[in-house]
């Protein structure tokens, strides 16, 4: 961690660089994390997905980037009836959610069962072309990668807690031709995933403590948002726990681009309209 004279000096050095977005002391070069208490917006240097071959003498980027993120909502099913949920998640993608996002948990990693594969099969022989996250809150995410991959996932989210190899987990997702997230508990240190972000195609930062919907969104998680986005400004940070149009702004505001949102699109009268006013603003924020 560089102290914040530090950081205070690299920024006024970038301000003689005419991309007037480049705040060099969090680029790749310095390979410095931006402490979590600063607040900082519009970089174009990415670790994770460098955005120009193009860079000043200082090593700024010379020319400003549009960041290559996009706003998805993606409905939880998990507060569905799940007694009918093909049809509900028919619904719901009607209603122009962009994605599905399957809550898979194992009575062990958290205190509640849901449904694993068998089940992600039977609603992808009923659903062909919409994308599948499962999220799994389980303790050996290593466990389920073949048979999930086997059912038409396509982002296979796991938590990074419980796992001794992490980059050994993500490799062998990507083998069976899936998509890694790595998803935190709301009491993991956000540092903590920052060495496997190059091999990850999302983050997910847990707003409630995972195991059930209709939980109350935990703000204080919005420092390990702005973190990640401002690290990696064309990282997938995806959200998930108590957000919906009340909480939305907090998140998009933070760098949020990917929006699980349960309880208040599945009970919303109008979901068209929650997913879109939702989706409305987390583009609001993308440059
Ligand atoms: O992972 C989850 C709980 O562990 C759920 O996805 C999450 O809670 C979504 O539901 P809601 O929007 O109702 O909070």
């Amino acid at each position: 961690m560089y102290p914040a004279s530090f950081a205070i000096r690299m920024f006024s050095l970038c301000l003689r660089c005419p991309g007037s977005h480049c705040l060099r002391y969090k680029t790749s070069k310095l390979r410095a994390p931006a402490p979590l208490s600063l607040t900082l917006t519009r970089t174009t240097a990415s670790p994770h997905r460098p955005v120009s071959s193009q860079t000043n003498c200082c090593g700024c980027q010379k020319n400003s980037k549009k960041m290559s993120i996009q706003a998805k909502i993606g409905p939880s099913i998990l507060n569905a009836d799940l007694a009918n949920l093909a049809a509900e998640s028919q619904k719901l993608l009607d209603n122009g959610a962009d994605y599905l996002h399957l809550d898979v948990m194992d009575g062990n990693f958290v205190p509640n069962l849901t449904f694993g594969h068998p089940m992600v099969k039977c609603l992808r022989n009923k659903i062909k072309d919409a994308f599948f996250e499962t999220h799994m809150m389980v303790d050996n995410p290593e466990q389920w990668i073949a048979p999930m991959a086997d059912a038409g996932v396509n982002l296979y989210t796991f938590h990074i807690e419980p796992v001794e190899d992490v980059a050994k987990v993500s490799r062998k997702i990507q083998e069976a031709g899936m998509k890694v997230g790595l998803a935190l508990k709301p009491g993991t240190k956000v540092e903590e995933v920052q060495k496997y972000i190059d091999i990850a195609d999302l983050v997910l930062v847990m707003t409630v403590e995972p195991g059930f919907g209709g939980q109350s969104f935990m703000a204080d998680m919005m420092p390990k948002v702005e973190w990640l986005r401002n690290n990696y400004p064309n990282l997938d940070i995806e959200v998930d726990g108590g957000v919906g149009p009340k909480t939305i702004d907090c998140c998009a505001k933070s760098g949020a681009n990917w929006i699980v949102s349960g309880t208040a699109v599945v009970g919303a009268s109008d979901q068209r309209k929650v997913i879109s006013d939702m989706r409305g603003v987390v583009q609001s924020y993308i440059k």
